[in-house]
């Protein structure tokens, strides 16, 4: 499968992230990869980098051997059904990154036999740093490797069961932007303090980063890692002790739980 060519149907903010990653990564060279869009003109830059840029689906699944899906929910299964006699089993795969939409449901569209996959991956896919978790039905062992091979070079690769899809759309692709939204908040309080918005910027990314690589680097526990700079009668227990009076690790819980509930409801 390694000189397959990779159609995008969807080029909106997840579509176009993917195949940026796909670029940077050299998975594939860009004259393997077509995405398609209504509005073509976002996907100009993808254009210049050598991808082929459509608004002609058919043609782009024909050319093709591996299938992303990358639409909104909504319009899925109106949009796969006008595609489906497009698709080869002996020919195509189609990994799904769309939310809420089941394995299940999405081969009751296809209904030809055809390998699918759901992936869920972030937006720092364009930059090879997402997680994808991924689960599968109707795939040989060199489809799952293939498939696993593609979100290991944009990132890590999960394989959880399905049940576990919507816990993993929240925690990992919302979590780009509740995380943002702490760095956010972060500069915010820099600047109170002193820094000019650039620089809290800076250091509240930076900083967030490396607490991340001190977990996924060294494999410590966060409150160990806590510990550690917590001083006693020291400033950051002091700042770290009212945040958690104001709910801060509360209302993060809480907020993963009212995005979980808005998906499965
Ligand atoms: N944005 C994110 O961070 C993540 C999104 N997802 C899922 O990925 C999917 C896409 O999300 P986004 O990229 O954010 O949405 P988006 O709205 O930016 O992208 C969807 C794209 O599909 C295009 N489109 C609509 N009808 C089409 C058609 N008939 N043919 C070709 N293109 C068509 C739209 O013009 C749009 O550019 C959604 O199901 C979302 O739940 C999953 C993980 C993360
Ligand atoms: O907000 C949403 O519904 C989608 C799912 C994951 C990221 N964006």
């Amino acid at each position: 499968m390694k000189h397959s060519k990779i159609a995008i149907i969807g080029g909106g903010n997840l579509g176009a992230a993917i195949a940026e990653g796909l670029i940077k990564s050299e998975f594939v060279v860009p004259q393997q990869i077509t995405v398609t869009r209504r509005n073509l003109a976002a996907l100009l830059p993808l254009e210049t980098a050598g991808v082929t840029i459509t608004s002609d689906n058919e043609k782009a699944i024909k050319d093709s051997d591996v299938i992303i899906v990358a639409l909104k929910p909504y319009n899925v299964k109106e949009v796969l059904e006008g595609l489906k006699k497009n698709f080869d089993p002996s020919r195509h795969i189609i990994i799904s990154v769309v939310t809420g939409v089941f394995l299940k449901d999405l081969a009751a569209i296809v209904n030809h036999g055809v390998p699918i996959f759901r992936a869920m991956p972030n937006t720092a896919i364009a930059i090879q740093e997402s997680v994808t978790c991924l689960c599968y039905e109707g795939a040989s062992d060199i489809q799952i490797k293939y498939v696993t091979d593609l979100f290991d070079q944009l990132g890590i690769t999960i394989a959880i069961d399905e049940k576990l899809m919507d816990a993993a759309t929240v925690l990992g692709a919302c979590g780009i932007a509740y995380a943002l939204r702490f760095i956010r908040a972060s500069t915010q309080g820099g600047i109170e303090i002193g820094f000019d918005a650039k620089t809290a910027n800076l250091i509240a990314a930076q900083t967030v980063k490396g607490a991340a690589e001190l977990l996924l680097k060294l494999g410590r526990h966060p409150e160990a890692e806590i510990d550690k700079v917590t001083t006693p009668k020291g400033c950051t227990i002091v700042g770290l002790n009212e945040m958690e009076h104001q709910g801060f690790s509360s209302s993060l819980i809480k907020g993963i739980g009212a995005s979980y509930d808005k998906i499965v409801k």
